[in-house]
């Protein structure tokens, strides 16, 4: 198996310490978007990732692979799993340091295949902060917290202002989205839907 060519982080770092409110270890995190396709509940083919808090600037994700999500026959596709990953590293980034960031830079090692039927248990860690960029991987293992690793994932994501999704995205879904974190019980944003 290869090893990766670069160091990680790519550049010097300062640790990435979780913001005082970020929720504590043991909490499992809800729904960040209803139409989120990699958390929502509202997508019905989505990947309905469910994540929680763990020690240490970590999250872990589970991800169910289905039927609807094979590329070969009986395996999944590689760039869902790209995609859960994202979700999981963005998660972890979200939820932790409270700012809202976007990928930047998603890169997958896929070790083994994933059959469908299968749960990828993601251990999703903050490595370190440069400014507005926060690098950020993963570990995604089969069946277990502690079976093979299946695929890893290392990501660069890049803090923004809320005026990235306003400028960029659906600014009246974005208004009805906030309302409804707040009336839920959320703290007011820092988010990244
Ligand atoms: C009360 C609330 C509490 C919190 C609760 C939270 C709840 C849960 C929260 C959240 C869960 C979220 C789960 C979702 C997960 C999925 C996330 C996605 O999929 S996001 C969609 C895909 N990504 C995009 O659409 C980005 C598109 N790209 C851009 O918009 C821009 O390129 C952006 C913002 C990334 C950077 O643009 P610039 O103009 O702002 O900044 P520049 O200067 O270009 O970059 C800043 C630094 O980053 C480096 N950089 C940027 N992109 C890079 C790259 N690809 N590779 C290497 N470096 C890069 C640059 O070299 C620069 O570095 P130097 O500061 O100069 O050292």
């Amino acid at each position: 198996m290869s090893k990766p060519a670069q160091s990680w982080p790519p550049v010097d770092t300062e640790p990435a310490v979780p913001h005082p409110d970020a929720p504590a270890p043991g909490s499992k995190l809800g729904v960040h978007y209803a139409h989120c396709f990699g958390c929502g509940d509202e997508v019905e083919s989505g990947l309905h990732i469910q994540s929680t808090v763990a020690e240490g600037a970590v999250v872990t994700s589970q991800f169910t692979v289905l039927d609807e999500h094979q590329g070969a026959p009986g395996l999944a596709h590689g760039g869902l799993l790209a995609c859960a990953f994202d979700e999981a590293l963005g998660t972890a980034v979200g939820n932790l340091l409270r700012k809202p960031a976007v990928t930047g830079k998603l890169e997958t090692d896929f070790r083994r295949p994933v059959p469908v039927g299968s749960v990828l248990h993601i251990v999703a860690k903050l490595d370190g902060v440069a400014g507005r960029k926060i690098y950020v991987s993963a570990n995604g293992h089969l069946n277990a917290e502690d079976g093979p690793i299946a695929v890893q994932a290392r990501a660069l994501f890049v803090t923004v202002g809320v005026g990235h999704f306003t400028a960029h995205g659906d600014s009246d879904a974005l208004q009805k989205f906030r309302e409804a974190r707040l009336r839920s019980g959320h703290q007011d944003w820092d988010i990244n839907p």
